[in-house]
């Protein structure tokens, strides 16, 4: 028999959301005297019981808990976390619609907060901070293709885009010239800046002066580079996913993933968000079979990072990429 410290408690809980994706908002219930850490705040939901499967648990959970019914879930991320009474193992889940009025029926509090925003109660559950993080990231990456539609086109492309409400970026094209590369760089933060609006996001010490800025353009592949111009991300390439061995210090960093291995290691850096694929054929690499959604589904199951799907896909497929386990969609033909 192993000892309670190595048995890992399975925890299912849910973030229900409400209104657009632009300006969305969740759940968060307070947890009432006599539990452990009452008084703190977290996502409802609870222990999976003996013989029971995820699903069956969280449906459980949110009619004890919340007098709600739920049959349309969609797996998120998945943390373990060491608490002095127990290890567990959180799969969260998003779910945006519900039959029936939620109700404090275990819970001592209810409140809806707006994603990306600085939560307005405390405490919160320890294991939740990089929880509440993934949820400030917004549904699509886009990524940068100046390399096939020329630099001025494309810088075009970005501003209608920030205008019409891009806020995470990557600026890739790595087949440029250095020197056309680093004016490309320049030319697209006066653009991000020019739509940047900042958020009070003072619980994260990662974000200097305690705010969020609203775009965030990484650039690819290129530390220096990315110092220069002032961006506050940066996308690592696989490769250098393996060559580094601490996260650089940017407020966001990100990473291309092709494997389980790939995904363990950019958790084990502390990253905060991936992609993966390819996920269908491309148009850049026609003859490569994809992943397909079975095995992306497979290899995102436990990854406590929020995995963006890339590769041969539409804006169209969001829904699709999210019912896999996907945060988003990485696009870099699809955005406008
Ligand atoms: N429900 C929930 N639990 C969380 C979150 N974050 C987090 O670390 N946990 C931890 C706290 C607990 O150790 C464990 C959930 O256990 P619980 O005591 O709430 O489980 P339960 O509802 O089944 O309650 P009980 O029958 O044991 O009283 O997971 C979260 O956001 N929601």
């Amino acid at each position: 028999m192993g000892s309670p410290m190595t048995e890992i408690t399975e925890v299912v809980a849910a973030v229900l959301l409400r209104g657009d994706a632009a300006a969305s908002e969740f759940l968060l219930a307070q947890r009432p005297p006599g539990k452990v850490y009452a008084g703190y705040w977290e996502f409802p939901g609870g222990k999976v019981d003996p013989g029971e499967t995820l699903h069956q648990a969280l449906v459980r959970e949110l009619q004890e808990e919340l007098g709600i019914t739920v049959n349309d879930v969609w797996p998120w991320v998945c943390c373990e976390f060491t608490y002095p009474h127990a290890t567990v193992r959180l799969r969260f889940y998003r779910i945006h619609a519900w039959q029936g009025a939620i109700a404090a029926i275990e819970h001592s509090a209810f409140a809806w907060l707006k994603a990306g925003a600085a939560a307005c109660v405390e405490p919160i559950l320890p294991a939740n901070g990089p929880i509440l993080q993934a949820l400030a990231l917004p549904p699509v990456y886009a990524l940068s293709n100046a390399e096939e539609n020329g630099v001025e086109a494309e810088l075009l492309r970005i501003e209608r885009a920030l205008a019409g409400g891009l806020r995470l970026l990557q600026l890739r094209d790595k087949t440029l010239a250095p020197a056309r590369r680093a004016e490309f760089a320049r030319a697209v933060m006066a653009l991000a800046r020019r739509y940047e609006r900042y958020e009070r996001y003072e619980r994260y010490e990662r974000y200097e002066e305690g705010c969020a800025p609203r775009v965030c353009v990484l650039i690819n592949d290129d530390q220096e580079l990315a110092r220069s111009v002032g961006a506050r991300g940066l996308h690592l390439s696989s490769q250098q996913l393996w060559q580094l061995d601490c996260r650089p210090d940017f407020a966001r960093v990100a990473a291309s993933c092709h494997s389980a291995a790939d995904l363990a290691r950019a958790a084990q850096l502390g990253l905060d968000f991936v992609v993966l694929g390819p996920l269908l054929p491309t148009l850049s690499h026609p003859g490569a079979a994809g992943l397909g959604w079975a095995e992306f589904s497979r290899l995102v199951e436990r990854s406590p990072l929020p995995v963006y799907a890339l590769g041969g896909l539409q804006p169209e497929m969001l829904e699709t990429a999210c019912r896999a386990g996907a945060h988003g969609v990485a696009l870099m033909r699809g955005w406008r």
